[in-house]
């Protein structure tokens, strides 16, 4: 099986390419124009006879023979997707319009990592499939959440149209090893300033919540899903909820007891709460997550440590 993973020297790509290459009858193939990813990420990679790393805009069309394509290139953090929105939103439509052109010339199937924004700041809670959003159009998250909805229309078209194999995730939160330490994400900001001793940025009101899935778990359903029978969308996230003083509250205890907790201005739109509802990969991947925050964040610590090259006192 040849495999195309787009965005693959990124946080959750290059867990998946690890993943993939364990199989022994896999070739990978990473696509990423290193805007937020970085070659460091598959650096264990390089130079394996089942690997190749193309440096490449997905915006721009790729000619490859693959059997199936996982679609991940697009920044994620809020602060890299806002910093140049109109790149962001071409990236989803122009990006995801060409993979699927790709996929229709090879015959390859084609998964799309979508968002748990495309609920935007959600009216149903928790979120299951069925929920069509509550998302503003002429926002500064739009570049994402709308770039991402017209992503699963595209994949949908296609489908429909051309009789196109494809997956849809609708990914919540993910953290876990790798991740950018400055990148701006929650779990990322806490653990390197609890590493730090730096306060705590709770943004307000912080009692908003979001449900945080490890990455390994995050991987295993997305493999599931490309290799069952479903098109998705689905739900692969966390269902465990917290708000973002409870999560500090976490990160105070298992990282660095002495480090303050302040609250700082939001952004526009933050979304209030989210949660996914994950019957549907229950039933239909037999998936569910294994990994609990509690768990999680010491193996994120260990690495951010290594990365920061700040030993753990005493
Ligand atoms: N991490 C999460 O919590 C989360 C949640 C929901 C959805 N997702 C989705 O999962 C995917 C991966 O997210 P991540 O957290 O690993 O983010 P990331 O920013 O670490 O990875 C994205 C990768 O895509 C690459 N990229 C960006 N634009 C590109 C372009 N035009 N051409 C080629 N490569 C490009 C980046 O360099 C990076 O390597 C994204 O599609 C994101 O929207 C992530
Ligand atoms: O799961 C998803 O679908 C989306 O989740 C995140 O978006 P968001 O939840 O806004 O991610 P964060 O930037 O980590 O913010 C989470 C919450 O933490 C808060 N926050 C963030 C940073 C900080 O230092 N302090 C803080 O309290 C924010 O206000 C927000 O309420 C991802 O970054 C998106 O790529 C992804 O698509």
């Amino acid at each position: 099986m040849r495999i195309l993973v787009t965005g693959g020297a990124g946080f959750i790509g290059s867990h998946l390419v690890d993943k993939l290459m364990e199989n022994e009858k896999n070739e990978v193939i990473v696509v990423d124009n290193y805007f937020t990813g970085s070659k460091d990420n598959v650096s264990q990679w390089i130079g394996h006879p089942r690997f190749e790393l193309i440096r490449h805009d997905v915006t721009e069309p790729l000619l490859i023979e693959v059997d199936q394509i996982y679609h991940l290139a697009c920044p994620a953090s809020p602060i890299f997707y806002k910093y140049n929105p109109v790149k962001t939103i071409k990236t989803n439509v122009i990006g995801t319009l060409n993979m699927l052109g790709l996929a229709k010339r090879v015959g390859a199937r084609i998964l799309l990592t979508s968002t748990s924004e495309v609920y935007g700041d959600p009216l149903v809670h928790p979120q299951d499939e069925s929920y069509w959003g509550n998302v503003n159009p002429i926002g500064v998250r739009s570049c994402y959440d709308e770039g991402k909805r017209v992503a699963e229309t595209l994949m949908f078209d296609y489908h429909r149209q051309h009789g196109i194999e494809i997956r849809i995730a609708r990914i919540f939160n993910t953290y876990g090893p790798r991740m950018n330490i400055d990148d701006g994400r929650v779990v990322s900001n806490f653990i390197a300033q609890a590493i730090r001793d730096e306060p705590l940025t709770v943004q307000l009101p912080g009692t908003q919540t979001r449900s945080f899935c490890y990455v390994s778990d995050m991987v295993d359903g997305l493999i599931r899903l490309m290799e069952g029978d479903n098109t998705g969308p689905i739900n692969i996230g966390n269902p465990g909820e917290f708000t973002m003083l409870e999560l500090a509250e976490t990160v105070k205890e298992t990282i660095n007891s002495d480090v303050k907790i302040v609250t700082v201005e939001n952004t526009p739109d933050d979304p209030r709460q989210r949660k996914p509802d994950i019957t549907k990969a229950k039933e239909l991947l037999g998936w569910e997550p294994k990994v609990k925050l509690r768990e999680g964040l010491p193996l994120m610590e260990e690495d951010f440590r290594k990365r920061l090259g700040i030993l753990r006192k005493n």
